[in-house]
């Protein structure tokens, strides 16, 4: 990080005075590569250009200096917590923690609304599609790619009956991607599969006009079969049709991106099947993007294994290739995905592809065998599933049949696919053939358009007629703030305004204030008993609205693990803490100074039984930025020393100070070490005259001073706080 950002966005500020506000671009942004990136003492060959602002992941920090080195792929966090004003703070943090492409869900149900919707109401599982809201995403998140130093791609959702309309609002409101599938209308929203194709002719037609990126919706037939991993053949033949269609209407490959979902997870031998078909797919879709994105169709509740998938579906994407790397929050099986969710799962990705970095200069996929031949398998499946469709008339034909979302791997059928009417669903019979006079005076409109009946120069640029629609002219933009006085963003701000005007603060998951916490259990009992035992702990401790959100057996008898979420009553006020100021640091050269004018001498251990000694060497030895290179000399008796022999070693050594290592902390040894050190430093009559200090990645300076230590230093300490700590406590003692 190379500067501190301190406040809070202004939300207030963002959602004010949108009438005027215009999207700075059009189209999507893709990371620029940064081939031989050199971050640190490493080289990086999968990378691209770093962030001017992150937030590396935790070890970066601690180890590493925050180098926060970015993958080459796109990475995207989904957001849907139901209101845009709470969406804006999580695409900060998440943009911090390295995604750059904003994917907004949309409100359930929105594929039936016949019309756009305006204002801000409140969503359910995602947020309702607006002008308003759209705009008010984009204008905060000009704000935050300022701040990481990279574009931030906006994503959204054209689809359902008022697809175009969206499409059109997207183009006028520089949205960057969006999904967009006809097949998705029909088989999972029951559009009319006339009307959804050829309002998709018109989608794709402005979305490439808005150079777009597109998302298909075959990943959703992954998410719906009975077992995922049968459909694989149907997935590429989703893929093929939806590519060729938006090819057809003049989207570039490139923009064009295969929504590409493994159809298998652990304990299947996901490989086994995820990765020829990852292959199969890139065999026949060269030129085009792909977008992997994990099963979740598999997934539940427990968080971790839902890391581990989403790992699994990183090592494909290394192995093969992902332009966008989607990921799935691994709360994602248990509640509207919270914003701490949402950064985990941009910091495995980011963690993950960086760790795996140049993975394919060292390991290639075998040319043949069990990979090529499953993988050819698929294609011919897949050409044979095709060539059927051909057979009983056309896609409309064959979806009427059941073809799509079959449970059985075709050829095999089970007859449990979703069958749709050609003259059926939603906005069927709301198809018109247009007249041979029909004129439409606006760009990027596709089909049929007679405007030359007033003359060829505006057959090429319609729009002409009318010195330019909105796609020109922003002016022609109708914007409507409001509808609902009640249901929009300035009534939920009051609400909950003394959270934004003051200090006060309440713990939350996904909207300011909601209260929400979670705690993690282990009961030693049956899986049953822990589950009402873990309600009652809750409701002990004063939470309302409890609910147990996972279980998971460690043994039938033994135990228990239970995650449990409620809401706490009460809150904070940050101004009445009583928060210790951060210790002072002096500078290299005052302390240099200082030692240089009076030498320093320190013995030193790990004390106890305990062998770590990594720790107690890096705050010591001038290479790792020790102590040593301030002048302070340091006499180190090694690893598992009796708390009495250090004492003794800094009697005979007259030395200034201890420094005791102590990394184990079960059952508080270390601070029942502390307490030893002290107590053996009185009984020897020196405990006045030595400065004692402990550390260890478990020790919390409050409670090592608790146990008679001068000072205890735990996580991230350098040794400039080492040192500083040192030399004061010397001179205060030597007054
Ligand atoms: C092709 C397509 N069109 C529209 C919608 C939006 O669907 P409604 O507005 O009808 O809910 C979706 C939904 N996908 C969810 C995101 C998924 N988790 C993803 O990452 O892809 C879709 O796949």
């Amino acid at each position: 990080m190379t500067t501190q950002y301190t406040d809070k966005l202004d939300i207030r500020a963002i959602i004010s005075d949108l009438e005027s506000y215009a999207p700075k671009r059009r189209g999507w942004t893709w990371r620029k590569p940064a081939p031989g990136l050199k971050l640190g003492p490493f080289e990086f060959s999968d990378c691209s250009e770093p962030l001017e602002n992150g937030i590396g992941i935790p070890c970066d920090i601690q180890y590493f200096g925050n180098l926060d080195p970015q993958p080459l792929n796109t990475i995207t966090t989904e957001i849907a917590s139901g209101r845009f004003e709470d969406d804006i703070r999580r695409m900060r943090m998440a943009a911090w923690h390295g995604a750059d492409h904003i994917m907004v869900i949309r409100t359930a149900g929105q594929s039936h609304f016949d019309g756009l919707i305006e204002g801000s109401p409140q969503g359910i599982g995602g947020i309702p599609i607006t002008r308003k809201q759209v705009r008010a995403h984009r204008k905060a998140l000009d704000i935050i790619e300022e701040e990481v130093g990279r574009p931030i791609n906006y994503h959204s959702y054209v689809s359902g009956v008022a697809g175009p309309d969206v499409a059109v609002m997207f183009a006028e409101e520089g949205v960057n991607g969006a999904h967009q599938d006809p097949q998705y209308n029909v088989l999972y929203r029951n559009v009319n599969m006339v009307r959804s194709f050829i309002d998709a002719a018109e989608s794709k037609a402005l979305m490439a006009w808005a150079d777009m990126a597109q998302i298909d919706g075959a990943h959703n037939a992954n998410a719906t079969a009975r077992e995922a991993w049968k459909v694989m053949p149907e997935l590429i033949v989703q893929h093929a049709i939806n590519s060729k269609y938006s090819e057809k209407v003049g989207m570039k490959r490139e923009n064009i991106c295969l929504s590409t979902v493994p159809p298998s997870a652990s304990p299947a031998p996901a490989l086994k099947f995820d990765l020829p078909y990852a292959v199969a797919l890139r065999d026949f879709f060269e030129g085009y993007r792909m977008r992997a994105q994990m099963n979740t169709k598999y997934i539940t509740s427990s968080s971790r294994e839902a890391t581990v998938t989403h790992v699994l579906n990183m090592m494909i994407s290394k192995l093969t290739s992902a332009d966008i790397q989607s990921t799935i929050t691994p709360d994602e099986g248990r509640n509207v995905p919270w914003h701490v969710y949402n950064i985990e799962a941009c910091d495995t990705a980011k963690q993950t592809f960086v760790g795996m970095d140049a993975l394919m200069e060292m390991v290639e996929l075998k040319k043949e065998g069990f990979l090529r031949e499953t993988a050819r398998e698929l294609k011919e499946r897949a050409v044979l599933y095709m060539e059927e469709i051909l057979e009983v008339g056309g896609y409309f034909e064959a979806v009427e049949k059941g073809f799509f979302v079959d449970s059985a791997k075709y050829p095999e059928r089970n007859g449990d696919g979703i069958a749709r009417k050609i003259d059926g669903g939603v906005g069927a019979g709301a198809v018109f053939k247009r007249e041979d006079d029909y004129m439409a005076p606006v760009t990027a409109h596709y089909g049929y358009n007679n405007v030359a009946q007033y003359g060829e120069a505006f057959a090429a640029d319609p729009a002409k007629l009318i010195d330019g629609c909105t796609l020109e002219d922003r002016s022609k933009i109708v914007y409507i703030n409001e509808l609902d006085e009640n249901d929009n963003v300035e009534k939920r701000i009051e609400e909950v305004a003394k959270y934004y005007d003051t200090n006060v603060i309440k713990p939350e998951v996904q909207w300011l204030a909601d209260g929400v916490v979670t705690i993690d259990l282990f009961l030693p009992t049956s899986k049953r008993k822990a589950e009402f035992a873990a309600i009652e702990f809750a409701k002990k401790m004063n939470l309302t609205d409890v609910e147990v959100i996972h279980l998971e057996i460690m043994h039938p008898a033994e135990g228990t693990r239970v995650q449990v979420k409620g809401v706490v009553g009460f809150e904070i006020d940050l101004d009445k803490l009583e928060i210790p100021a951060e210790p002072e640091i002096l500078t290299d050269e005052e302390i240099r100074a200082i030692v240089d004018e009076k030498p320093m001498l320190l013995v030193a251990a790990t004390v106890g039984e305990d062998e770590h000694s990594v720790g107690m060497r890096e705050i010591i030895d001038i290479k790792h930025g020790g102590i040593e290179k301030y002048g302070i000399e340091v006499e180190y008796l090694g690893t598992s020393v009796p708390v009495e022999k250090l004492v003794d070693a800094a009697i005979e050594l007259n030395a200034d100070g201890i420094l005791a290592s102590t990394i184990i902390s079960h059952d508080d040894i270390h601070y029942k070490n502390m307490k030893k050190l002290h107590e053996y430093a009185i009984e020897k009559g020196v405990r006045d005259k030595l400065c004692l200090a402990a550390g260890g990645t478990q020790v919390t300076p409050e409670i090592a001073r608790k146990n008679g230590m001068d000072e205890g230093f735990g996580r991230g300490t350098k040794g400039v706080h080492l040192a500083t700590f040192l030399v004061k406590c010397r001179e205060e003692k030597q007054k």
